[in-house]
């Protein structure tokens, strides 16, 4: 019990620094989409594109499954700026706008 309880902690550990990353990689995703989005838009083009998209939810979707479709999901409304930026993300850069 006790080598299972601290194996847990362990594994929790490098649970929580795997979030960590993703988070970071999330917050890098979203600032460079938006950069890409602020360039079409200020050449007066759409902020976003259906078809871009559609290949980024099959990405998803083939990597992960059925899941994949809702993270994809989730993944795009973040990096339009409609999802929530951590403050420390958005203090460093982050797609708040
Ligand atoms: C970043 C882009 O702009 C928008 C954002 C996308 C994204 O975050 O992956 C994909 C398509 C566009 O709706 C792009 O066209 O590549």
């Amino acid at each position: 019990m006790v080598d299972s309880t601290s194996r847990i902690r362990q594994e929790r550990d490098a649970i929580d620094a795997l979030d960590a990353h993703i988070i970071e990689l999330l917050t890098q995703r979203a600032r460079v989409s938006s950069g890409i989005q602020k360039l079409r838009t200020d050449a007066g083009g759409p902020r976003t594109v259906f078809t871009r998209e559609m290949e980024i939810l099959a990405r998803y979707r083939d990597g992960l499954g059925e899941c994949g479709t809702q993270i994809a999901m989730s993944v795009l409304k973040l990096c339009r700026g409609a999802g929530t930026l951590q403050p420390a993300a958005a203090q460093s850069g982050g797609a708040a706008s």
